[in-house]
């Protein structure tokens, strides 16, 4: 029995059989802080409040787009700002960032690499982000990734976005595939309460941003260092 992390699941053998590899997108594939950050002091300055430093914004990346205009407003994790002050600020932020969206954000190391080995292991690959769509289809695009994904599914695709174990089980169901053939490869609480929930495996990288949690202290089946390290602890099951 492995009781890491407070499981007490059987210990897993790898490498893992799955047929399918989910994937996350911001701290996960990509390195998105800098701009986000940015598109929020932008917001911040329009409205004539103080701007915030990035470490402080990397923590409030995680629930998509309005819970980090949220958090930016109210310079908290759980904060509610007024919600005409809410109203006025979306909207300029979603301005701000699709200006900003790829002028720093780039792939992690061993990103592409990773998904060249999973494809060539024919895994099928898809992505699950909660940003919204209007920015994830133009931000993989731009960063030359679109076209490993046979699916995205983004923050505003579903009536419900991660840790809902909802996107997860749609991807499963349109490959026909059932949960315990998919793993996700995440970087934050949000990725591994929905794997868990979905019962997908899990793999967390620990560069990303999980809102103040660190990866170690979280219920997944391993901590990967790169999707190229993800790569090589799973076998393609038929
Ligand atoms: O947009 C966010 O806040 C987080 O997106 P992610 O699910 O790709 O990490
Ligand atoms: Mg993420």
């Amino acid at each position: 029995m492995n009781t890491q992390n407070g499981s007490t699941t059987d210990a897993l053998q790898f490498p893992i059989a799955v047929q399918i590899v989910i994937i996350d997108l911001d701290g996960t594939l990509l390195d998105t802080a800098e701009d986000l950050a940015e598109a929020a002091n932008e917001m911040l300055r329009e409205l004539q409040q103080e701007t915030l430093p990035l470490s402080t914004i990397k923590h409030f990346i995680g629930k998509g787009v309005p819970r980090l205009v949220k958090r930016t407003l109210t310079n908290s994790l759980d904060g509610e700002p007024d919600s005409e002050l809410f109203a006025q600020a979306l909207p300029i932020y979603e301005r701000c960032y699709a200006r900003h969206l790829h002028v720093h954000t780039r792939p992690y190391a061993d990103v592409v690499t990773g998904l060249d080995r999973l494809k060539q292991n024919n895994f099928h690959l898809i992505c699950v982000t909660n940003k919204a769509e209007a920015f994830t289809l133009p931000l993989l695009r731009a960063t030359g990734l679109l076209d490993y994904f046979e699916l995205v599914l983004s923050g505003d695709s579903l009536p419900r976005c991660k840790p809902d174990p909802l996107p997860l089980l749609h991807a499963c169901e349109q490959f026909g595939v059932s949960p315990e053939s998919a793993l996700l490869i995440g970087d934050s609480l949000n990725d591994a309460i929905a794997a868990r929930a979905a019962g997908c495996h899990v793999f967390c990288v620990p560069y990303g941003y999980n809102e103040g949690r660190d990866v170690h202290e979280l219920n997944c089946d391993a901590v990967v260092g790169s999707i190229l390290e993800a790569a090589g602890r799973i076998t393609r099951s038929s």
